[in-house]
């Protein structure tokens, strides 16, 4: 199947954007039991009333039996990153066709642990997403600002920043398999969920940079995630807002139940 069977390319108006709720799994479950049993249970909550695309981003060794375990439901599994390099003496790392193999179509790029614990540079993270957009892979690329950078009034420019080094090189065609995750570090694994009305100004910030970078058309149809201690109790009013078209959820994700219903979230009655 296409990384974009839900996305659309063409239209410009706001609605037509699919929301697109992600489980980031992390280093958890434990065990492959677990990660069936979970990728079971969200698979048998995902119905034709979900109102969102939703893919499970699970850790290697369980990728295979994940996809296994959502089997035909619809919903999708991807890797939490992929290496650049297509195959030879990488020592523990794991190739786009590697999990393309095993079913994957999606993989994360950037997150904030691989940006801060494990060094990753906006270059490298550069190189990721065009090795996944080379390989018809789609990619959900997280960007976000720390603490320190949020208290000095950074938000903008850092993720602007982070949106054009990341991004450089990617066609507007390939936008059609990007997914933007704003992911502010503070609000991850803490609890502080970014207050709705300040995760819209955020993301209708970077949806300007990338009307900038690939023309209004085009920044229309991009979907742009909120990510950092969503509960089924937040996401309600984050997925009213305009410019915010799904989540990436990581300890909720966890929980079948809790995932359940962030995915069911309840669309809004009247616009936010
Ligand atoms: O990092 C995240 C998803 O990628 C968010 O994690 P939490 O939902 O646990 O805050």
């Amino acid at each position: 199947f296409s990384p974009t069977a839900f996305a659309p390319r063409t239209s410009t108006s706001l609605s037509a954007r699919k929301p697109f709720i992600a489980g980031n799994w992390k280093m958890n479950p434990g065990t492959k039991d677990e990660a069936v049993a979970l990728g079971k249970e969200i698979a048998g909550a995902f119905s034709s009333s979900t109102p969102c695309e939703v893919a499970l981003f699970a850790p290697y060794p369980f990728l295979d039996a994940t996809v296994d375990a959502v089997g035909s439901s619809g919903v999708k599994v991807g890797a939490e990153m992929a290496f650049t390099e297509g195959k030879g003496a990488y020592t523990a790392e794991v190739s786009v066709s590697m999990i393309k193999s095993v079913g994957c179509n999606w993989a994360l790029a950037g997150h904030s642990e691989r940006r801060t614990l494990f060094g990753e540079s906006d270059e490298d993270i550069n190189k990721q997403v065009l090795n996944l957009l080379n390989n018809d892979v789609g990619c959900i690329l997280c960007i976000g600002e720390t603490q320190a950078e949020y208290e000095q009034g950074l938000v903008g420019p850092i993720c602007t920043t982070q949106l054009k080094k990341n991004l450089l090189g990617v066609t507007p065609e390939q936008m059609a398999n990007v997914v933007i995750a704003y992911e502010p570090v503070w609000a991850i694994g803490t609890g502080l969920t970014c207050p709705a009305s300040e995760a819209q100004d955020v993301h209708a910030t970077c949806r300007s940079v990338l009307a900038d970078m690939y023309g209004q058309a085009v920044s229309d149809t991009v979907r742009i995630q909120y990510g950092g201690s969503v509960t089924p109790e937040t996401v309600d009013e984050l997925m009213a807002k305009p410019d915010i078209d799904g989540a990436l959820v990581g300890g909720a994700s966890l929980v079948a139940e809790k995932f359940s219903r962030i995915i069911n979230f309840e669309e809004a009655k009247v616009s936010a």
